[in-house]
């Protein structure tokens, strides 16, 4: 097992060239519109890419010769008979030939100097991010990691630090989406779990270990399909959560020295994200939601006894590994056969020719039983075969494995519910019910005699499950509504520069209605005399005139207007009416703007008795 990323230099400022089509779209996917996703319920071919590694320093001391070639246009992979000379004792040199192969992609990392030499991040690049994409598509995937001890899977799969694997960058990749994503109506939540299938038993790979250990049973619902028991699954919010959970993980795994490897994994490695995307529609308060489990699976590797010279533990972990490799090969070889391909085709629905379709051998070893899924069913599949430069027969047995996989069909289908509140809430109080009718079983059960006991811890389990199922539903519940109030709020920052604006263009209105009120309240009196005395001839106002100083008026007249100046004043007065008349012409237009700009202002407004 090659030492893990903790710290990932490279992929620091390694970003994701391919896009995440989420739920961008509102609409449900819609396969026409996109050609590259293939029919919903069928995952196409197992996708197969190889990867021959460099030479370890046994085989550079032995001088040992590189048997395999990679053409980087073709991706055909060839390999070499080994010389005689450089042909170890085990080989059966004469029934070697030379022997040719093609697969999906073949990363030649097998010397650095090379043009094509295919470094961590191609081979991330490669089928990676196809897979990631996948993921926010709503489709399960797996990835899985398949040679001979010392091939190079662990590197592939986990990397070092310095040059982190398909794992970390797949981590790296999710996080560096989502924080990427603008749309607000998307909330999503990753959950992660780690376990290691070692001697057929299955181990939390995030929990302590213990002394004896504690292993975990492997279930199947009719709703969750195959599951590992209490494996705990742990929500993450960024990638540095998921360094801190794969480092916990790595140091839990069972790893020793053998031969072959110094850090050989002695049990197979199952890390599993799972991406769950909510999109909340604030104009119908319903709610899309898409489900991926993405599975990166690291195998223990096939070994020959003689090879590892391994006793004891060893040797028995050996034997448990090599047992469950060898029900893959049988579970691909099933699943591969074309006979039972054609089988299903014509059995179609009937369920009568469906029995008679040979059975594949899932349930023969946990790792097959807990693949199932991954393997022939619900997801979009790859595998890596990894070999070694220098071994022919071993590198021959994985090409052929390799081969025979990419014949297997999956049928993938994308994971999307569409759910209205009212059915979410519905859901909640379902789960309420069951719990409830759960909990009185439980409590039943546990009254009656012990023989019944087992059926009331997995009651109890069930139970459990179902606590934590509604738990997680309400918590996605709670998100939605977070995100419904980041909406409205929103919205409401949104319309506050416009109510702004409309509350002091009311202001202005407000303050120049008052103005025309109190003017039409209070007219401008031009006294009598002053209209009697415009209504007469010139010569006749200068008799006027005269007779007023004849009587003494205007000696002290506070408040008249006309004064011994006479047509000054008579100029000032005019000045002032013509004044006020403009204003009140003035007035007469506003309104009438007012009226055309708010046509709902009622008949009376803008005379003295319809104004407000
Ligand atoms: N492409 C590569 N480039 C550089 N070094 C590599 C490469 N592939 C593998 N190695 C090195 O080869 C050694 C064996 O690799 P690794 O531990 O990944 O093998 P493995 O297939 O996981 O073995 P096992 O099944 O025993 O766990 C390690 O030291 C690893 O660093």
């Amino acid at each position: 097992m090659a030492s893990r990323a903790l710290t990932t230099p490279d992929i620091a400022y390694y970003h994701s060239t391919a896009s995440a089509p989420s739920l961008r779209a509102r609409e449900p996917v819609d396969h026409m519109e996109r050609p590259f996703t293939p029919i919903d319920g069928d995952g196409g071919n197992v996708k197969v890419v190889v990867r021959v590694r460099k030479f370890l320093q046994r085989e550079l001391d032995k001088n040992s010769p590189c048997l395999v070639h990679m053409d980087p246009v073709s991706q055909r992979t060839r390999l070499s008979p080994p010389d005689i000379d450089h042909g170890d004792s085990n080989s059966r040199s004469r029934q070697h030939e030379e022997k040719n192969f093609i697969f999906d992609h073949s990363f030649w990392s097998h010397r650095e100097s090379d043009p094509h030499y295919a470094h961590q991040r191609d081979v991330y690049a490669s089928f990676g991010e196809e897979f990631l994409d996948h993921n926010f598509d709503g489709y399960h995937t797996c990835i899985f990691a398949y040679g001979q001890t010392g091939s190079g899977k662990s590197y592939t799969m986990m990397g070092t630090p310095d040059q982190p694997g398909l794992i970390p960058r797949t981590c790296q990749g999710l996080f560096e989406r989502i924080e990427g994503e603008q749309n607000s109506s998307i909330t999503y939540g990753v959950h992660v779990s780690y376990f290691e299938i070692y001697n057929e038993h299955v181990k939390d790979l995030f929990t302590p270990k213990t002394n004896p250990p504690t292993y975990l049973k492997i279930r199947e619902s009719k709703t969750d399909g195959v599951y590992v028991q209490n494996l705990t699954d742990e929500p993450v919010k960024s990638f540095e959560d998921i360094e801190r959970l794969m480092r916990i993980g790595d140091m839990n795994r069972t790893t020793a020295s053998t031969k072959m490897n110094d850090t050989s994994s002695r049990s197979h490695a199952v890390f599993t994200l799972t991406l769950k995307q909510i999109q909340h529609d604030i104009t119908t308060d319903s709610t899309i939601e898409r489900l991926a489990r993405m599975r990166l699976v690291d195998l223990a590797g096939s070994e020959r006894a003689v090879r590892t010279e391994a006793t004891g533990q060893r040797l028995r972990e050996g034997a448990n590994i090599n047992q469950s490799l060898t029900t893959l090969g049988r579970v691909i070889a099933a699943l591969a056969d074309p006979k039972r391909q054609r089988a299903i085709r014509a059995a179609g629905s009937q369920n009568s020719c469906k029995r008679r379709i040979e059975v594949v051998p899932y349930r023969d070893s946990v790792l097959t039983w807990l693949l199932k899924d991954s393997l022939g069913g619900n997801s979009k599949t790859a595998m890596v075969a990894c070999i070694s430069p220098a071994d022919y027969e071993e590198t021959l047995s994985t090409l052929r494995y390799a081969d025979q996989a990419k014949r297997i069909r999956t049928k993938a289908h994308v994971n999307q519910d569409a759910v209205s509140a009212a059915e979410r809430d519905a859901k909640i109080l379902e789960m309420q019910e069951t719990i409830k009718s759960l909990q009185l079983s439980v409590n039943a059960a546990a009254l009656r005699k012990r023989d019944e006991a087992d059926r009331a811890r997995d009651e109890l389990e069930d139970y459990q499950r179902q606590v934590s199922k509604m738990q997680r539903a309400m918590e996605e519940s709670r998100v939605v509504s977070e995100v419904k109030i980041r909406a409205l709020t929103q919205e409401v920052d949104e319309l506050r520069p416009q109510n702004e604006a409309l509350r002091v263009e009311i202001e202005a209105l407000r303050r120049h209605l008052a103005l025309a009120v109190s003017e039409l309240k209070n007219p401008i009196v031009i006294p009598k005399e002053l209209v009697s005395r415009d209504s007469l001839s010139p010569s006749e106002q200068l008799d006027a005139e005269d007779d007023d100083h004849d009587s003494g008026m205007g000696e002290d007249d506070g408040d008249s207007v006309v004064s011994g100046e006479g047509g000054f004043e008579h100029d000032a007065w005019q000045a002032e009416v013509d004044e006020l008349l403009k204003e009140v012409g003035l007035f007469k237009r506003k309104v009438a703007d007012d009226k055309a700009r708010f046509p709902h202002l009622p008949d009376g407004y803008g005379t003295l008795s319809g104004t407000p």
